[in-house]
């Protein structure tokens, strides 16, 4: 065969840019017919609402539903809609495939953004995620797959702007124009721009295989800083959702990121992908009404996180509610009958055994055992005084009989069974009892439960011997303070867990009075009971998105309904407490799994009890809420799990990469660092200075002349708000200022780190922390520090 035609000559790369252009032009035809049809189908959805019927209603909802979402991934396709083409040695069309098209010899397949098929159903271009395309992202030189020639399209909108050729079998190039210099390593180097981009027309072969990975049980993906785990995870969602889109796409996708930041940062890129079904959140707004605005210092968290944390919350349910009456007195014909202290201790006591776990329900047999104890210290006195009982009988029907009410049943025959039901509704219905019943066994709720623990006393009570002395205080100044953190959403869901939703109120037959509703209120569920009839025609008929917007409804900042998904996607998993992954497991007890850490980048002091929640949440295993088993425990059922490493590092420069592989070697001298590919030519700066504040500042100041794009300020854990703020009052957004855990899988054009010593030191982990932040930048490096000896061992190998 003749040698290719080779660029980079840049009329050979016109004229190959220009015939690309004409072939990408006719797909945007298409793809404007395809949107008129799409808008064409949303029309008719609503026009069938207008006919009214019930029936029509359910055909509007799913034929809209299924309208606007073609309609959505036809819109974003507007933008670089066809990104590849590869040339083929000429194949037998597989199974129920199409023949592809044949060009000078080649069988030619284009791949986009989206499928797009002529009118006659002829492929113009192959969606990303087919497996049609597959070859596009896993041919390699050494291993062609029948590739000939791979080319990535670079476009501007509509237009075609560039193109880099992989040639991928010599022998087999023919006339084969091979153009290109390098553009993909110059995208790397681009300017970011704050938000994370799609990487959909570059994803590199290892990263493919976990994109591709199969849907079941756990995939498991572990690699150094900026070798693409965040991008892979999510274009793994976009995948997921292309080929299992009935088993993903009706219980759901949930991606979790460590915190509010990370999640705003990578927000774009499935919508970009055609996805916006995938549930994306932090760990700190996991639990609906409750937002996560600070993160604990290390001390606190290894408290707050720890697996003992669900002892601790355990027994505090079952402690009694702050303000808690110590006796109860009920008055039947005429007999004060009093229950003490001790007595209703037992009573709580007994009750959260067999309750087991659902406080909030128990409220009944709360109800009951007092119901039950109070007739039987009766008993125990010698029964009631009837002639007392009649009096008082006697009187009351009086005031009824004013009032034009009916009339109370003077109690006929003694018959134990008769007395007993007329004791319960007579007590039940007495203030003194429903009184008692509000303070003594409340329906409480998460938040309130946690901020009890705000009490020293109260967290001393509930810890026993799962939290040192010495925490109590901290921890119970942590929960009295106003501020939630990130740990402290975890325990809202655990508490959630074990308080339960309250009992739902019972529909008794018309006519029939409810004996549960003393004055207008269900003294079981404490909700005050509107006497207005039931409508369930009204109800009866939803939306899928008012289904949706029902299961997140929230009542009173107890959850409704804790919604599971289908996949969860956890990022940065390694910094997940024992307690977070109990929260992840409730969600996902039926679910498939992907999860995403780099070991080396963990804050989380004691890995093994982390691991082991995470085995436990993947495993499906139910959250254990109650005591300690006396059984020994059942190990969690292992689904099948595919374990990824990715091994090139496309964030940061080799320059930048050498500083963080020096950290990597201190903190962690078994890791191994990712290779970096891109030279720039830019040596980081670690200056040596008095002031880190003032310096930083200066720093970032500089950085704004020499980078485009973001800048990122990044201070240790422990320097106050306020002096972060300042650190970048007056300059332009895109300096940002934020501690350590706060830069977790973000990345900047340039980076300052303030006072690398104070960070490797305020926790156990600190290496590992700073080993994070050294590795956020794409392009600059500043370190300040206070420590000569920091200079040298960021700058020089073998310090
Ligand atoms: N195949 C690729 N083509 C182009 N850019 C890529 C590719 N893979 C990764 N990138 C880019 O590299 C950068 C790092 O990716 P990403 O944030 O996903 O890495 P990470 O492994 O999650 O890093 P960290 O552990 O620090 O969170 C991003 O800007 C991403 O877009």
């Amino acid at each position: 065969m003749s040698s290719p035609v080779t660029g980079p000559a840049s009329t050979v790369k016109d004229r190959e840019i220009a015939a690309e252009q004409r072939y990408v032009d006719v797909a945007y035809e298409r793809l404007a017919e395809m949107r008129a049809d799409a808008q064409a189908m949303l029309r008719e959805g609503f026009r069938i609402a207008q006919a009214g019927t019930k029936a029509s209603l359910v055909d509007r909802d799913a034929m809209v539903h299924q309208a606007s979402l073609r309609a959505q991934a036809l819109d974003v396709a507007d933008d670089g809609l066809v990104f590849g083409r590869l040339d083929l040695f000429p194949r037998e069309p597989e199974n129920g495939q199409q023949p592809g098209r044949i060009v000078d010899g080649c069988e030619v397949r284009y791949i986009g953004r989206i499928g797009v098929r002529t009118s006659e159903h002829d492929s113009l271009v192959i969606d990303w995620r087919a497996p049609a395309a597959e070859d596009f992202y896993r041919a390699t030189p050494e291993d062609p797959r029948g590739v000939i020639r791979r080319r990535v399209l670079h476009s501007r909108g509509h237009a075609v702007v560039d193109l880099e050729d992989d040639l991928l079998d010599p022998d087999a190039a023919g006339d084969l124009t091979i153009v290109g210099d390098g553009a993909f390593l110059a995208s790397l180097a681009r300017t970011r721009e704050g938000a994370m981009r799609d990487i959909v027309a570059t994803i590199q072969r290892e990263q493919d295989e976990v994109i591709r990975a199969p849907a079941e049980g756990t995939v498991l993906v572990r690699g150094a800083p900026g070798t693409g785990k965040t991008a892979v995870a999510l274009h793994r969602v976009a995948y997921l959702l292309f080929r299992h889109r009935r088993r993903f796409g009706s219980r759901g996708v949930l991606v979790v990121g460590p915190n509010r930041r990370f999640t705003a940062y990578i927000e774009r890129v499935l919508p970009s992908l055609g996805e916006g079904s995938a549930t994306l959140r932090s760990l700190g707004d996991l639990v609906a009404g409750a937002t996560a605005t600070v993160h604990d210092t290390p001390g606190l968290a290894r408290h707050k996180g720890s697996a003992a944390m669900a002892h601790v919350l355990r027994r505090a349910v079952a402690d009694q509610a702050p303000g808690a009456p110590g006796e109860l007195r009920v008055v039947f014909r005429g007999t004060v009958v009093r229950l003490d202290r001790p007595a209703l201790d037992k009573i709580r006591a007994d009750v959260h055994r067999r309750v087991r776990g659902s406080v909030n329900a128990g409220r009944r047999q709360a109800i009951d055992a007092l119901l039950d104890a109070l007739w039987k210290r009766l008993a125990d006195t010698g029964g009631p005084d009837a002639d007392a009982d009649d009096g008082q009988l006697g009187l009351w029907n009086a005031i009824l009989a004013a009032d034009g009410l009916e009339q109370l049943d003077r109690p006929g025959g003694t018959a134990a069974a008769s007395d007993r039901s007329r004791f319960d509704a007579v007590v039940r219905e007495q203030r003194a009892f429903t009184a008692f019943l509000a303070a003594w066994w409340p329906i409480r709720r998460p938040q309130d439960v946690l901020a009890s623990l705000g009490d020293p006393e109260r967290l001393r009570r509930a810890a026993a011997r799962d939290l040192p002395a010495d925490a109590i205080g901290p921890l119970a100044a942590s929960f009295a303070g106003p501020a939630l953190s990130y740990q402290d959403v975890a325990l809202l869901d655990e508490l959630d867990a074990l308080l339960g939703a309250p009992p739902r109120p019972r529909r008794t037959p018309e006519g029939e009075d409810d004996p549960f509703v003393v004055d207008g209120v269900n003294i079981l569920t404490g909700e005050e009971v509107a006497d207005e009839s039931w409508e369930p025609q009204m109800q009866e008929l939803t939306t899928s998105m008012e289904r949706l917007e029902r299961s997140r409804r929230v009542d009173d900042g107890v959850v409704d309904e804790r919604p599971e998904y289908a996949h969860i996607v956890v990022d940065e998993a390694q910094d997940l407490s024992p307690m977070q992954w109990r929260m992840l497991g409730r969600r996902g007890r039926q679910a498939s799994w992907t999860v995403v850490e780099d070991p080396a980048q963990s804050a989380w002091e004691d890995l093994p009890a982390a691991r082991q929640a995470m085995e436990a949440a993947l495993g499906g295993e139910q959250p254990r809420s109650r005591g300690r088993s006396r059984r020994p425990r059942k190990p969690p059922a292992r689904r099948t799990r595919h374990e990824y490493e990715l091994t090139t590092n496309y964030r940061n420069s080799t320059e930048i990469a050498a500083v963080s592989s020096r950290v990597l070697a201190l903190a962690l001298p078994e890791a191994r660092p990712a290779r970096a590919v891109r030279e720039s030519g830019l040596d980081p700066v670690v200056t040596v200075v008095a002031d880190p504040r003032a310096a930083a500042r200066a720093a970032a100041e500089e950085l704004l002349g020499q980078v485009d794009g973001t800048i990122g300020v990044i201070t240790p854990l422990s320097w106050p708000a306020a002096d972060r703020a300042a650190l970048t009052a007056g300059l332009p957004d895109r300096v940002q200022s934020l501690d350590v855990l706060e830069a977790k899988g973000l990345e900047f054009d340039a980076a300052v780190i303030a006072a690398p010593e104070t960070v490797a030191a305020e926790s156990p982990r600190g290496l590992r922390v700073l080993y994070v932040a050294v590795s956020r930048a794409t392009q600059r490096l500043t370190v300040v520090t206070t420590d000569p000896q920091w200079r040298t061992t960021l700058l020089e190998d073998g310090a």
